[in-house]
């Protein structure tokens, strides 16, 4: 890559599995410096988005683009995009200190924030509760040195403290790079977003002009 990502854009995504179409022309666009925001109801269609932006789920069409220039296989593009999965990816025979140096990121500097992942650095990873788990696997994808970043459901699992701490990281690495934020914590969604899409059951995003508003008409939230 010869000029620095500052826009990744996503734009004509098809997805369709059978006859159930998931995903039809869905459009988004990423800014480094900002975070977006993606909402939707459950089954939806948030997850099979952000796994073929990284091209990790085929698609019947799809055009991503980072400064206007198509990336075939995203995940394959060294700095360019970390995708955080709803499902754990750690192995779990490893231990903490030993995963942030497999993915260069230092521990240290995150263990002055984050209590637990300092008294736990030897701990192996199969052996931490959930929350902790979920907790690791965040860090490590937030803090790993890449342009973008995905992130499906970060808060699920982690107690207020956590999800108030980590708001304030992913504050922090947004000043450098251009993060996708979905899950259903959605006051949290639209409290840290720059701009908020909805994906529609059927498969278009919209992006919201009022977002609390626009989500009770859309009867994602209760009048
Ligand atoms: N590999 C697959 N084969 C067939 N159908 C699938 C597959 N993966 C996902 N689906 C279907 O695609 C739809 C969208 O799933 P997805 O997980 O993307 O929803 P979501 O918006 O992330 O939901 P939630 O908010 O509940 O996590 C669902 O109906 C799901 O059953």
């Amino acid at each position: 890559m010869n000029c620095e990502p500052s826009t990744l854009e996503a734009d004509g995504i098809w997805l369709q599995f059978g006859n159930q179409k998931i995903l039809q022309s869905v459009y988004i666009k990423l800014e480094t410096g900002r975070i977006t925001g993606l909402l939707g109801r459950n089954g939806s269609g948030k997850s099979c988005l952000l796994k073929s932006i990284m091209g990790l789920m085929p698609t019947e069409w799809q055009s991503v683009r980072m400064n206007g220039q198509f990336v075939e296989k995203p995940y394959q593009q060294p700095g360019l995009i970390r995708y955080l999965p709803q499902h754990p990816f750690v192995p779990p025979s490893l231990t903490i200190q030993a995963v942030f140096d497999w993915y260069g990121v230092n521990r240290d500097e995150i263990a002055q924030e984050y209590a637990l992942i300092d008294k736990l650095k030897n701990q192996r990873i199969g052996k931490l509760s959930g929350g902790e788990r979920r907790l690791v696997e965040i860090l490590l994808i937030l803090k790993s040195d890449s342009a973008f970043v995905l992130l499906d459901e970060p808060f699920s699992h982690l107690m207020p403290v956590q999800v108030e701490l980590l708001q304030e990281t992913i504050r922090q690495e947004s000043r450098r790079k251009g993060i996708l934020l979905s899950d259903h914590l959605y006051r949290t969604v639209l409290d840290l977003s720059d701009s908020v899409y909805y994906l529609h059951p059927g498969g278009r995003t919209i992006r919201l002009a009022s977002p609390e508003q626009d989500l009770k008409d859309m009867g994602y939230l209760n009048y």
